[in-house]
């Protein structure tokens, strides 16, 4: 858990040291969702808001329509009265509240109120003269019958053409009534209702909300509805609330490939320069003899510099080199790099060096030359090179042909980490092998987990009876040497002897120790 930590944190480093990249990554990931929340839910409720306020815009026009047409059976009503019989008017209009009364006028003057009974009123104290002679209505901005009220007032003329009736619809409560107050929040501020140049209320006005003008469809009345702010946000952030979380989701999922993508690729071309740039160096690990304690052999670990990154870990940079197809040439470039190293070393016996080999190795059409080669170089300073092939890679009965091939030509084969993969058992029948590195994590059972053990007793008890040379990885304490020896391991490998080192540094603890 703890390498897995390191690595995610090597890795998180590796692309934020890509500066350009997390930038642009960050400005998706984070931002990009933010801003497009914010305007695409400005659009949503702009767009939902503004066709709630023209629905609210036509019914009232509508409810106002069928007021204009009702106030007929008024109009028609009150024609049809003499002048002596004003007080049947006033008795007639209750309990119809939308309407303020009726006035009766003859061709001089208004003569009757349903208000306030009999007047005597001058013809133009309401509309210039001509305006009454015909069939209209109009927005007045008070009536006679109720001084400064705005109304709407319809004209009904008599069939002889002298006088008429005029029915005033109340303009006050007509307005307010438009507004719906009872809803929350509202979504109408102000309306203001234009006709033929006039306006109700007399004097508009509005606030800093968006307008929405909604035109009757047989009048040439207009409807103006302010949108209320607080319609509009409590909306906008209930919108916000749903987008946001869906786009941020859908960002990362984007960026987080996007990243994993361009991370990988830009990888992958920085391990072919690193290659070509001797960027990657080895360390060495001591593989010691159970018997004197010495040194026998060595495993070879790969290490890069990278000119930005600094070293980054093999856990890192071995996947990709996998999934890319360069793990054929990093192992060629190892090769060389130990055969370069060891050059420099004066060993006194025969020693023993151990290659982390990767199945794609083996369907390389020169494998057998290659190793010849090797095998040859090596055996000119004294070393005889040794791969190790991890089980949990999965080999083909191909590569498994080419493996006893390579045994064949004197190179000897490990399997690595053994326990840990799932073919193991079928790999031990399928080729002979010569060494079987038993992986730590049945190590660390020593001491600690009595079942896990036996599993550990059982992999060396296999070893013995197949005639395989056991080596143990990942030796870190006595107790576990001693274990180990006791059960006639023959080489152990661990920090507890020496953690993987530099040649300058192998050369001198092979100095003290061999
Ligand atoms: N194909 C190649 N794979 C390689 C090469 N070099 C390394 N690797 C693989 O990378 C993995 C990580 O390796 P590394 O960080 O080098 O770790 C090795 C040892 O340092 C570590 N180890 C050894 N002893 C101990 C110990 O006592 N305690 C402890 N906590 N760790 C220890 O184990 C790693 C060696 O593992 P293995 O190869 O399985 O023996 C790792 O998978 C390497 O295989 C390369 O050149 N090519």
């Amino acid at each position: 858990m703890p390498n897995r930590i390191n690595s995610l944190s090597s890795l998180l480093r590796l692309l934020i040291s890509r500066y350009d990249l997390s930038r642009k990554h960050l400005f998706i990931m984070l931002f990009f969702p933010i801003i497009l929340a914010i305007a695409s839910s400005y659009l949503i409720t702009g767009y939902l808001v503004g066709k709630k306020a023209r629905e609210v815009g036509e019914f009232n026009l509508e409810r106002l329509e069928s007021l204009l047409s009702q106030s007929k059976d008024i109009g028609q009503y009150a024609l049809t009265l003499n002048e002596g019989d004003c007080g049947h008017l006033n008795e007639y209009m209750r309990f119809k509240p939308y309407y303020r009364g009726v006035l009766l006028f003859n061709d001089k003057r208004f003569y009757c109120s349903s208000t306030n009974g009999v007047i005597d009123l001058p013809l133009n104290s309401l509309l210039p003269e001509p305006s009454l002679k015909t069939f209209a209505y109009h927005i007045v901005p008070e009536t006679p019958a109720r001084l400064g009220v705005p109304a709407i007032i319809v004209i009904f003329n008599n069939s002889h053409g002298a006088g008429g009736a005029i029915v005033v619809i109340e303009g006050q409560y007509l307005i307010d009534s438009f507004i719906q107050p009872e809803v929350f929040p509202r979504p109408v501020r102000h309306v203001v209702l234009g006709l033929g140049g006039a306006t109700l209320p007399t004097v508009p006005h509005f606030s800093d909300g968006k307008v929405v003008a909604v035109h009757a469809d047989n009048s040439e009345l207009v409807m103006l509805l302010e949108i209320s702010q607080a319609f509009f946000w409590h909306f906008f952030w209930i919108y916000f609330g749903l987008l946001l979380p869906v786009l941020l989701i859908f960002a990362w999922l984007l960026g987080l490939h996007i990243l994993r993508k361009n991370g990988r690729s830009s990888l992958a071309d920085d391990i072919k320069s690193g290659i070509e740039n001797q960027e990657f160096f080895l360390v060495y690990q001591p593989v010691v003899s159970s018997e004197d304690g010495k040194a026998k052999g060595v495993e070879a670990l790969v290490r890069w510099q990278h000119p930005q990154m600094g070293l980054v870990r093999p856990d890192l940079f071995i996947p990709i080199a996998e999934e890319s197809q360069l793990i054929v040439p990093l192992t060629n470039y190892i090769f060389e790099r130990a055969l370069a190293d060891f050059r420099q070393l004066q060993l006194t016996s025969e020693f023993r060096i151990g290659f982390n080999v990767a199945p794609e190795h083996f369907i390389q059409s020169d494998i057998e030359a290659k190793f010849r080669y090797l095998r040859d170089a090596f055996a000119e300073i004294g070393v005889q090179p040794l791969i190790e092939i991890t089980e949990r890679q999965l080999l083909t009965a191909d590569m498994c042909e080419r493996i006893t091939a390579l045994r064949e030509l004197g190179i000897l084969v490990a399997i690595d980490d053994f326990g840990t993969g799932q073919t193991t058992l079928s790999l031990l029948q399928t080729f002979t092998l010569d060494y079987l590195k038993i992986d730590k994590c049945f190590i660390d059972t020593i001491g600690r987990d009595a079942v896990t053990s036996h599993v550990l007793d059982t992999i060396i008890e296999l070893c013995h009876k197949m005639n395989y040379v056991a080596v143990a990885e990942g030796v870190e304490t006595q107790e576990q040497a001693d274990y180990l020896i006791s059960r006639d391991v023959h080489f152990l490998q661990g920090y507890l002897y020496a953690k993987p080192m530099k040649l300058n540094e192998l050369e001198l603890w092979l100095k003290e120790h061999n």
